[in-house]
């Protein structure tokens, strides 16, 4: 469980988070919209601890582990899928099951076949998958997402939605979308605006 508790975030003046107080359950998917620079991104930075809150506090129940898939692609372009998938496995000290499961999450993504594939080489659709990918990987209780979907085709975006309905089944799942989560995914929905976030 994560609470926010009165989370107020600065930036130049301007009062981008203004006092939010929400908690996220455990089990519980959450959808935030809102509009460009609502701070959508500044509030899952928040919660990931990327960014501290000018005011307030944000609690994590002790033991959670999270992963945050951010909308800036936080890749290296001349290390291979598979690279980034051993690093992130040593990272996180996962267990030899680790091949499988990256196995089987690269079909799941339509990256089959690309391990040895380059960063440099691949679309931007890819990239974002990789970075889901990445993301998924160590089954992490909280699961933070910027725009899961954006630099993806219809088809290739419906493969994710299906994905994380699946994968986010018992965890914690942040997810900061323009497009509109789809209902498989039971969303709590969300909007932020103005620097206040409220049920829709
Ligand atoms: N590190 C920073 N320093 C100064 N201002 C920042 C910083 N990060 C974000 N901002 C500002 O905070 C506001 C909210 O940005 P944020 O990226 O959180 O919005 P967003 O809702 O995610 O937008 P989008 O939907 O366009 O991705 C913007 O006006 C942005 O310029």
């Amino acid at each position: 469980m994560i609470t926010m508790q009165g989370v107020v975030k600065r930036y130049g003046g301007r009062d981008i988070l203004k006092e939010i107080h929400v908690t996220f359950e455990r089990g519980k998917v959450y959808a935030i919209s809102g509009p460009s620079g609502a701070g959508k991104t500044t509030l899952l930075q928040v919660v990931a601890g990327y960014e501290q809150p000018t005011a307030g506090m944000v609690h994590v129940a002790s033991g959670l582990s999270m992963e945050y898939a951010p909308q800036d692609f936080l890749l290296f372009s001349n290390l291979t899928l598979w690279d980034h998938l051993r690093l992130k496995a040593m990272a996180r000290r996962l267990e030899e099951g680790w091949v499988a499961r990256a196995e089987q999450l690269l079909q799941c993504c339509g990256l089959e076949g690309m391990e040895q594939v380059q960063v440099q080489a691949l679309s931007g659709g890819e990239r974002r998958r990789l970075q889901l990918v990445l993301a998924l990987f160590p089954r992490a209780d909280v699961l933070l997402f910027d725009e899961p979907t954006s630099n993806l085709d219809d088809v290739s975006a419906h493969r994710i939605w299906e994905l994380l309905a699946c994968e986010c089944a018992n965890k914690t799942c942040i997810i900061c979308s323009h497009a509109p989560v789809p209902d498989m995914l039971h969303p709590e929905r969300l909007r932020l605006q103005g620097g206040v976030l409220y049920a829709e």
